[in-house]
């Protein structure tokens, strides 16, 4: 048996999870062939660069609050100087919600759960950043692929966001504790659910994660110089606070 400590730590990070998932996955299941029609598409595609840029600024940002807040409640976050926390939200939360996206994507006609119902990467054509739109459809195919059950998802998101190496933290070694914990918990996770092969899979996602991010940060930084106005006075202040 595993020790108390990571039984405990275990479930809380799952119930974290399941509390701050935005939408239950039964919801999502329900809504899988609820699909834009040719008129939404095309009204989506007549939006202007700075529009769509703007509504999908919205819908990301509304995505990375829940992700702050299942941050919050992982034992030890709070423990953390604000600074770290900042830290680690400030690049960790975007590769949380594109792990939590995988579980609103429909792996049979490559749509993604946008707006209230599910979108192929045509429908953002007017974003003018295909080459995010296909790197992101990629990683949720391969997510999907994985097929992870909430709890397996629920860790995985915690070590992704609890993360020792990121730059200029400043008490490194506790989030290196924290993080050998949570791999505990995985591993025992792994091992409960037969499922040991996983977790190589798992580690194997981690640089594909951090290029997408910086992917979107690169595009972030093309759009907000042709359209500094709307970055400026219309953009989510948290979406600018993470990834400017
Ligand atoms: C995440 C928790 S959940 O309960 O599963 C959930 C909860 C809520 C939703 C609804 C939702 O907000 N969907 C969004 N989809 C996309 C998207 C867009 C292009 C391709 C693929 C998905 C959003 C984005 O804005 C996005 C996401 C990742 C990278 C890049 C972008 C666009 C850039 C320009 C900001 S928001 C979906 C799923």
């Amino acid at each position: 048996g595993s020790t108390p400590v990571s039984q405990e730590l275990c479930g809380s990070i799952v119930r974290s999870h399941r509390d701050t998932s935005q939408f239950r996955l039964e919801e999502l299941q329900a809504l899988r062939w609820k699909l834009f029609s040719r008129e939404e598409i095309h009204a989506y595609q007549s939006k202007s660069v700075d529009e769509m840029w703007q509504h999908c600024a919205m819908r990301l940002t509304e995505a990375v609050q829940y992700v702050v807040e299942f941050a919050k409640r992982i034992p030890g976050f709070r423990g953390l100087g604000q600074n770290d926390q900042i830290t680690l939200l400030k690049t960790g939360s975007m590769e949380v919600v594109l792990v939590r996206m995988s579980r609103c994507f429909n792996t049979e006609n490559s749509t993604v759960f946008f707006d209230g119902k599910f979108a192929s990467t045509e429908l953002f054509k007017s974003l003018g950043c295909g080459d995010l739109m296909v790197a992101v459809f990629d990683f949720a195919h391969s997510m999907c692929a994985l097929r992870l059950t909430e709890q397996q998802m629920a860790l995985f998101s915690s070590l992704v966001l609890i993360n020792p190496d990121r730059p200029c933290l400043e008490d490194r070694g506790r989030a290196h504790r924290m993080r050998r914990d949570l791999e505990v918990c995985l591993k025992h996770m792994l091992h409960r659910d037969n499922q040991e092969s996983l977790l190589h899979k798992l580690y194997q996602k981690v640089p594909v994660l951090r290029s997408l991010c910086s992917l979107h940060v690169e595009k972030l930084h093309w759009f907000s110089q042709r359209y500094p106005l709307t970055v400026h006075s219309v953009f989510p202040p948290l979406y600018k606070e993470l990834f400017t």
